[in-house]
């Protein structure tokens, strides 16, 4: 994402936002609320366009790709508690395999074959017949994830993965997302949660007023300090910060 700047309703939301999504690495995306962390994903998923600058995907102008082609390289994660109809497990992550079919309904054998890979990868082939409403938030969120892995993209979306998971389901899922990135997958990922995000990112994009504050290490942008810049009672744009949110 290159110089990205997009305005909603004749207001600027996103404001000359540069930044790269790497193989291998999980990057957080962290600010206060309407700081644009949803915008900003909905660039990434081509699901709108920058008014300014340019979002690319594998040096290509994510707006010259068809949905379809996005679909298979980028797949996003929804929040856990989005509701959905009552389709059994093995039929909501059947959904990641949509852009493959011709006509967009039959999911073939060799599809189904991926879900079942995905179900296992998740832990979950014991859920694959449950309706999906019926699971907790931490089964549901293991559902999109097994959804994601099975569109076959190498870049994961995920939006506020942890909302609604105790501790113990947090550190699987973040543990699982650590996999995936040694296994070569790229890992974006918004979060209200910094000190989380200072041990579980390897990289942080600090973004405050639709424009990024600071991005870098995780561990190293998410300090007391630029944590309490980043929460800082709101100010205005130009604001140098007041540091009304204090760590530790
Ligand atoms: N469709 C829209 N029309 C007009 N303004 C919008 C629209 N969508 C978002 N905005 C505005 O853009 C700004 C950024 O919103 P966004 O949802 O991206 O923030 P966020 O960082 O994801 O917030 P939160 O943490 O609360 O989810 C907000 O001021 C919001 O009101």
């Amino acid at each position: 994402m290159h110089h990205v700047g997009l305005d909603r309703q004749g207001r600027r939301v996103l404001d000359d936002v540069s930044l790269e999504i790497g193989a291998g690495r999980m990057t957080g995306l962290l600010g206060p609320n309407g700081a644009g962390k949803s915008t900003l994903l909905r660039l990434l998923l081509g699901l709108l366009r920058p008014d300014t600058g340019r979002v690319v995907l594998d040096g290509r102008d994510l707006s010259t790709c068809a949905r379809r082609e996005i679909a298979r390289r980028i797949a996003y994660v929804p929040q856990g508690h989005m509701s959905l109809f009552p389709y059994i497990v093995r039929d909501v992550v059947a959904l990641g395999r949509v852009s493959y079919s011709p006509f967009a309904r039959h999911v073939g054998r060799e599809d189904m074959a991926i879900v079942t890979e995905a179900l296992e990868r998740l832990s979950i082939s014991h859920l694959a017949e449950r309706p999906y409403t019926d699971l907790s938030g931490g089964e549901r969120q293991a559902v999109l994830i097994a959804r994601a892995l099975a569109q076959g993209g190498r870049i994961l979306v995920l939006d506020e993965p942890e909302t609604g998971l105790d501790y113990g389901q947090q550190q699987r899922l973040y543990g699982l997302l650590r996999e995936l990135a040694t296994d070569g997958y790229a890992i974006m990922a918004t979060t209200h949660d910094p000190l989380r995000a200072a041990v579980a990112f390897d990289h942080a994009v600090l973004l405050r007023h639709g424009r990024v504050m600071e991005s870098g290490p995780a561990a190293q942008v998410l300090d007391a300090e630029g944590i309490a810049r980043l929460y800082a009672r709101d100010a205005g744009p130009d604001s140098a910060g007041i540091t009304d949110v204090s760590i530790g």
